[in-house]
């Protein structure tokens, strides 16, 4: 490239959802391609409450790939980061900027260097699935960048390198990640189900529940299970199948008792078969086990389910309700037993879309000291102050978009540098 052009930096900004599993993904039969033992569908996210965007950008004067994640830089080094790049990259095509006289050929990109900054507007490595909306977010940006013709199905497979769930964050809706026949994996991909606004009537509340113990990551866990457990063979081949045709059945008609019935017993027996790994791996803690039991008690006491469970590889709990209404009904139950410790506001209390706490009249603290008991619980019902950090509320979401307004992107346009 001549010198005059040296100085340019072209940068792109993307920003993707997260996602999480209705029917779950756990345990792989290639640890380096990341190749599911079994197919898992995933509900998508509000990116205006849980997302990650990131902005790549390439320029003849870096000299190296780097990142920066929240503001801090790291290492580029470890091999899932290098799969997505090396993959990314060789599928790279010509690029042209006439206005600003930069023109990039495919060969080029091989000795290219790019900056990526990445910045999650939730809590990274917390039991949120930063790692899913992280590198799908990686991938869709980068692979703008470079002009890839790819659509999001062979993106996915790219993801999917990165880390297994974040396959299933390329597409908005409901999303099934099929887990292929081919040893290279190319089969291995996200289909969409159902875009964001065939079940919009759904509300998610997210339940962060304060937990001090160490986890064990979803990466390790799932391949001691897979080493260890007689029950994961029997989940992976017998039931999960039967599954998946009933759950995506569910979703075509919408039909919450059904959806509710499977989503909770597929996170049950995900939780039971980490309980047969050896040695078992314990993500749900008490606090998880009285949401079940909240929500099972209250299900039971109405003509159909009002709220489905899932908890991934922690206590935290996702709660799907079918509706509003049902929303609202289910914020009251959580805040009449898990209010908030004394120097927590409501404000911080309850985050994303705060308007289901208007739904039930709740302004203020004394509102939620005042909750009467839940009518299906017979003795006086015990609380449990300060064992959640807070709750999140949101809805089904989008898949990944380009952010076009220069001011939002993460990295300066002279320098490539974090802004
Ligand atoms: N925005 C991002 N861009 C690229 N990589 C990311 C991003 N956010 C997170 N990651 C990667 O994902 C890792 C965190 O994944 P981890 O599985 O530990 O946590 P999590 O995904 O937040 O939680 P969980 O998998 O339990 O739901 C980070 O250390 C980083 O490597
Ligand atoms: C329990 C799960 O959330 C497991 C997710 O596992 P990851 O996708 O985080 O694991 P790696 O592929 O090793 O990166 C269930 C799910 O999302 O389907």
């Amino acid at each position: 490239m001549a010198e005059e052009f040296q100085k340019w930096v072209l940068m792109v900004t993307a920003q993707t959802p997260t996602n999480i599993a209705v029917i779950k993904y756990w345990g792989k039969r290639d640890e380096n391609l990341i190749l599911a033992i079994n197919d898992s569908i995933s509900l998508t996210l509000d990116p205006t409450h849980l997302c990650t965007t990131t902005t790549v950008a390439v320029s003849p004067a870096f000299n190296q790939d780097r990142m920066w994640l929240n503001g801090k830089e790291i290492s580029l080094s470890g091999g899932r980061y290098q799969n997505c790049l090396r993959e990314i990259r060789a599928r790279a095509s010509d690029v042209e900027d006439k206005n600003r006289g930069i023109k990039i050929a495919k060969k080029d990109w091989e000795n290219l260097h790019v900056h990526i900054a990445s910045y999650n507007n939730f809590p990274t490595a917390a039991g949120l699935a930063s790692s899913a909306a992280g590198f799908a977010c990686l991938v869709y940006s980068l692979a703008k960048l470079m002009n890839v013709q790819e659509d999001n199905g062979k993106l996915s497979a790219i993801a999917r390198q990165g880390s297994g769930s974040a396959c299933r964050s390329l597409y908005g809706g409901f999303v099934k990640w099929v887990m292929g026949k081919e040893e290279n994996g190319s089969d291995s991909i996200a289909v969409p189900l159902v875009d964001e606004k065939h079940w919009d009537e759904l509300v998610i509340i997210i339940s962060v529940v304060c937990s001090r113990q160490k986890e064990t990551s979803s990466t390790s866990g799932m391949r001691e299970t897979v080493e260890t457990s007689a029950l994961i063979e029997h989940r992976a081949k017998e039931v999960v199948p039967k599954r998946i045709i009933q759950m995506e059945e569910a979703i075509q008609k919408r039909d919450f008792a059904t959806f509710t019935r499977l989503t909770c017993a597929d996170s049950n027996q995900f939780h039971a078969v980490c309980l047969d790994t050896s040695p078992p791996i314990f993500y749900m803690n008490d606090t998880s086990h009285r949401i079940i039991s909240c929500v099972e008690k209250w299900n039971r006491s109405e003509a159909t389910p009002q709220v489905a469970y899932t908890f991934d590889a922690g206590p935290n709990a996702v709660l799907i309700a079918r509706n509003r209404t049902s929303a609202a009904l289910l914020l009251q139950r959580l805040l009449f037993y898990f209010p908030p410790n004394s120097e927590t506001d409501l404000n911080s209390y309850v985050i994303g879309d705060k308007s289901i706490l208007k739904d039930v009249g709740i302004q203020d603290i004394k509102d939620v000291e005042a909750l009467p008991p839940p009518p299906e619980i017979k003795d006086p019902a015990q609380k449990y102050k300060g064992e959640i950090s807070y709750f999140i509320c949101t809805r089904p979401g989008r898949g990944p978009v380009l952010i076009t307004d220069e001011s939002q992107s993460l990295l300066h346009a002279e320098t490539g540098l974090p802004k």
